[in-house]
This record gives structure tokens, C-alpha cells and sequence, in this order.
């Protein structure tokens, strides 16, 4: 056991739960993978030779289609999985052999896994009583971690007394009281209604940033990553495509395969070279100095304060036009019609070929 999970807690700090947040050290990245694969029997690797640095206090999402590797990655960095070649390190100490409760890390699954004859508070308190925590020490603890997660007010209550976003509150509340250095999250979100998917995953950031540990974090949504990371990892067929800030992953895909999984961009050959263009910066029409392709209005999606509009092209391409309603209202084009796309020059980020 690390003298970090055992750290005792010090009283609540006056300004909100900074008490709760890590200790810093003297390592550059929380999590490492160094060239890991891993093969399941003689098939195909699940995972292939990849390699990624998490920097110290990152919100991570790894994302991808499914079966391209993501759960097979975290598990490995929960140490569940074996590693069939490579190295992983936690806060610059290589893991690659040691047992989970020996990494430094904790996971958090979809299904909460609460034990049902257990309060709120004995199952945040579990894992200190396995760990010989006297009582009044461990309650203490675990009131801690539920007033972070804000559930204390319903500590009493049994895990069928919850709903579902408040029984994920708790599973929470009970992966970080082990004050693993990184925690693991596989598809925490999937079993939540919308609404509540959306509220909790702002409650996941708040909560990592108050804590200042790195949060990796598999999903297969799209809109989760872009909301959640500071740094998103794509991944296709076992391999990394792109690891980079949220914002250049979006701005500026290495390939056409990160530009169509992430969305909101068109992807075209333009003067033979594969290249991107961000949907918002299309507009229906043309001028002079614009490129352009024609097409037939395919599709057109009302969505409130954007209209998106999909063109298919003599090539059988689809391309798509985010126009603001205003705009749509004023052209009022209609699905059938023949139309010009056209962008700037400048728009158009040039791909690596995949
Ligand atoms: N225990 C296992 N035994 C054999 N093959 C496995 C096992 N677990 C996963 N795989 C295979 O490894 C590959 C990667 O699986 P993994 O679960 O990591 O993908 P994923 O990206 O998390 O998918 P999903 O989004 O559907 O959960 C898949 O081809 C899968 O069939």
C-alpha cells in the first residue's frame, strides 16, 4: 500500500475541498504507456505498439470505435489485463508487473457495483476498513469524500434507496477514497439518461480539477470528449491516431479517420491532396475566390440556433454546411435542390494519408 492512499486526512480546509486535492511531485507525467501491445491468444493484437504520455493533473479521454482498443488500454493501466510487451508507468515508477491496489490507481465501471446491504457511507468507507482504518477515521473519510461528490446528505440511505446518477456519485466517492494518483473510468456515463449524463460529466470535471489527479476516461461519444478533455486520444484498429489538447485534435486531425470520428469537419481532395475542412466555415453559395464543390441538398437538420445541411456530391461524397438559422431562413433551401459548397483556401488543413 502507498503512504499516499494511507495519508491520513488533515481537517477541512476554509475554501471549498482543496484539504482533498494531492500532493504534488516530482514527475513530469501521471501515466505512461511505452510501446504496450497486447494479444489476446494468437489473433490479432488488441492492442498495438502504442504509446502516450498523460501530463501531470490531465482529463483524458481515450475514444474510438468499438472494439479499437480502449478498454483493453485502461484495463492494462489498471493492471486487470496483462501486458504482452511494453512498459507502464504511474507517476514515473514503472507498474508494469505490480498488482492493482499496488499501482496507484483506481477504476471506476459502468455498472456502480455498490454493495446493496451497505449505506452510502460503509460502501465510500469499504476499501479503508479492508485496509484496517479504524471506524471513526474511515466515516470521517468517507463524509469527506461524499460531501466532494455532494452526497452527504443522503448518507444513510441503501444503494436501491438511489437513483442511478446518485448511486454513480457514491461509486465515485468510493474509487477516490483510496487517493489513487490516477483514476480509470470506463464508460462511466453510458448508463445515464441525457440529462443526467450531461450534469454529471461537468460534476466529473469539477471534481478532477479540484483533486488535481489525472482522470482517464473511455468513451464513445464524440460530444463527452470534446466537453470533458484537456487531452483526447483517438484510437482505430489497436493503434493511437492522435493524442494532442482537445482543441488541436479538433482544429487540426492528422488524418482523414480523427477528421471524420470527431466530427464537425468535411473532409475532401482539393488540388490532389487529402484535406479537412471545419463544417462552420462552409457556407451554401459561392463567390469569387472561394472554393467550391456542387451537390444536391441530401439532408437538412433543424437543430434550434444551427441548421446543418448535407450536400451529396456527383462523386457520391457527403459534405455538410453549418448555417446559422438566420441565414437558412433567408435562403430557404430545400432538400433536392442543386447547390454550391464553397470554403477559403485558408480553411483547408492538408491530412496525412492514412
Ligand atoms: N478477453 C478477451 N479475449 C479475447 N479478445 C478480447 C478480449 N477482450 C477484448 N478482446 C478483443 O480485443 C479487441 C479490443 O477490445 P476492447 O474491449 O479493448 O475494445 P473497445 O475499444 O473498448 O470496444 P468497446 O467500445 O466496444 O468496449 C476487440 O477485437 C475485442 O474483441
Amino acid at each position: 500500500m502507498s503512504l499516499i492512499q494511507l495519508k491520513p486526512q488533515t481537517a477541512p480546509a476554509a475554501s471549498g475541498k482543496s484539504h482533498l486535492k494531492q500532493a504534488t511531485q516530482g514527475h513530469r507525467f501521471d501515466a505512461e504507456l511505452v510501446a504496450v501491445t497486447k494479444r489476446y491468444g494468437t489473433g490479432p493484437a488488441a492492442v498495438a505498439d502504442i504509446s502516450l504520455r498523460i501530463p501531470r493533473g490531465s482529463y483524458c479521454c481515450l475514444l474510438g470505435p468499438s472494439g479499437c482498443g480502449k478498454s483493453t488500454t485502461l484495463r492494462m493501466l489498471a493492471g486487470h489485463e496483462d501486458v504482452s510487451e511494453g512498459a507502464i508507468l504511474i507517476h514515473g515508477e514503472e507498474v508494469t508487473h505490480k498488482l492493482p491496489v499496488d499501482r496507484g490507481t483506481s477504476m471506476m465501471f459502468q455498472d456502480y457495483a455498490l454493495f446493496p446491504h451497505l449505506s452510502c457511507l460503509d460502501n465510500v468507507a469499504f476499501s479503508l476498513k479492508v485496509r484496517g482504518v479504524a471506524t471513526r477515521e474511515r466515516r470521517a473519510q468517507a463524509r469527506q469524500y461524499l460531501e466532494l461528490v455532494q452526497m452527504d446528505h443522503l448518507a444513510d440511505r441503501l444503494p436501491n434507496q438511489l437513483s442511478g446518477g446518485q448511486q454513480q456519485r457514491v461509486a465515485l466517492a468510493r474509487s477516490l477514497i483510496t487517493r489513487p494518483k490516477v483514476l480509470l473510468l470506463d464508460e462511466p456515463l453510458s448508463a445515464l439518461d441525457p440529462f443526467l449524463r450531461v450534469k454529471m460529466r461537468s460534476e466529473l470535471k469539477r471534481i478532477q480539477k479540484e483533486l488535481g489527479i489525472s482522470f482517464i476516461h473511455v468513451t464513445h461519444s464524440q460530444d463527452e470528449a470534446l466537453a470533458l478533455s484537456d487531452m483526447i486520444v483517438v484510437m482505430n484498429d489497436a493503434k493511437i491516431m492522435q493524442a494532442a489538447p482537445v482543441r488541436e485534435v479538433f482544429e487540426t486531425p492528422t488524418n482523414a479517420f480523427v477528421a471524420r470520428f470527431l466530427g464537425g469537419q468535411n473532409v475532401l481532395n482539393s488540388n490532389g491532396r487529402e484535406v479537412s475542412v471545419r463544417t462552420d466555415r462552409c457556407r451554401l453559395g459561392h463567390a469569387t475566390g472561394l472554393r467550391s464543390v456542387e451537390g444536391q441538398i441530401a439532408m437538412i437538420e433543424y437543430q434550434g440556433n444551427i441548421v446543418r445541411i448535407t450536400l451529396q456530391t456527383p462523386l457520391g461524397d457527403e459534405m455538410t454546411v453549418l448555417q446559422s438559422d438566420t441565414d437558412y431562413f433567408a435562403q430557404n433551401p430545400q432538400i433536392g435542390d442543386t447547390a454550391m459548397m464553397s470554403w477559403q483556401a485558408s480553411d483547408e488543413h492538408i491530412l496525412a494519408p492514412t
